[in-house]
């Protein structure tokens, strides 16, 4: 299959020049919508090539996806110590600023580490959740200083989830120690796990974007079974804290014809509408899930039972 995945850096768009605004080293690689019948005939290749994005945190620079479903753009960065890595526009968005028809979620991953936003500076430890709305210029990502005196820790790890905005709603910052979250689950179906939502109808306003984070307990393997799509809206689940030998099996496609991803730590699947988005870990993990579509309401759902599943 050609042309699917289109490389579309500075270069390629903008005729060798970089325009105000666009950074040298970012990149953004689109991706074109896909058909639920096309999913039977794909192989491993294909399929991790149209649903898995991978290599989304290098370091110093940022590497976004965009997604013609509902037009979701993810992104991640790895900000090197003492070196902020600024957001700036890219050429795809034809936008004199990211922000300037979207609204944005950000999940830190990885050690303590700060997002300026016009000249306003959040810190975000682990699996804070920053929201920056419609209109919001110049925003910058960087590894927090460690105090005098101690080691330098992990750095910072942040991830990206844009949609589209018709209007400007107020940045807000959720943190992950405030939240008591959702306890869903039971040891026996081995999914003991708690739900936070950040960005939600319930939580932090924003036009469609709805986004939050779910910690599995140890010894517990699923996510999200009994299993579900929801046609109003596109999800994106982004593994992390799993090991580096270890995998999650994630389940995708049309409920009674699933495929499978074997998905590494800090990878991403996109889940259109109609395709189920499950998985199984070798190992507990967590994940950001991520949804941008035609409603908020978190329960909109048409669940799956596990028998209905082929
Ligand atoms: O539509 C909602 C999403 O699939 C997730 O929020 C589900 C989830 O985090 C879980 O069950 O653990
Ligand atoms: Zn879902």
């Amino acid at each position: 299959m050609e042309g699917s995945n289109t490389r579309n850096t500075g270069d390629a768009a903008g005729g060798g020049h970089t325009a105000p605004g666009e950074h040298p080293g970012h990149t953004m690689e689109v991706r074109h919508a896909t058909h639920p019948d096309q999913v039977p005939g794909l192989d491993t290749e294909d399929l991790r090539r149209h649903y898995l994005v991978e290599n989304l945190f290098p370091t110093g620079r940022i590497r976004a996806v965009y997604t013609h479903t509902d037009r979701m753009v993810i992104a991640g960065t790895t900000p090197a110590p003492g070196e902020p890595v600024e957001l700036g526009t890219f050429p795809p968005l034809r936008a004199d600023h990211f922000l300037q028809r979207r609204e944005l979620g950000v999940i830190n991953l990885g050690g303590p580490g700060t997002v300026t936003a016009d000249g306003t500076e959040h810190a975000l430890d682990t699996k804070d959740c920053l929201y920056l709305g419609r209109g919001v210029r110049e925003v910058a990502f960087a590894t927090a200083q460690p105090p005098t005196g101690t080691p330098a820790g992990p750095p910072a790890r942040f991830y990206l989830v844009s949609t589209p905005a018709h209007t400007t709603h107020p940045t807000r910052l959720a943190r992950h120690r405030d939240s008591t979250g959702i306890r869903l689950g039971t040891a026996d179906g081995a999914n003991i796990r708690t739900l936070h939502r950040y960005i939600a109808a319930d939580g932090i306003p924003s036009c469609q974007l709805v986004m939050g984070v779910t910690v599995l307990e140890p010894g517990s393997l699923w996510n999200t079974m009994p299993c579900h799509t929801h046609d109003r809206r596109t999800e994106i689940y982004l593994y992390t804290d799993l090991p580096d030998d270890h995998r999650v099996i994630h389940l995708m496609g049309r409920p009674d014809r699933t495929r499978h991803l074997v998905v590494a730590g800090d990878q991403a699947v996109i889940a259109p509408s109609w395709s189920v988005h499950t998985g199984a870990g070798t190992h507990a993990y967590a994940f950001v899930w991520a949804m941008g579509g035609e409603n908020q309401a978190f329960d909109d759902m048409d669940h799956v039972t596990i028998p209905e599943l082929r």
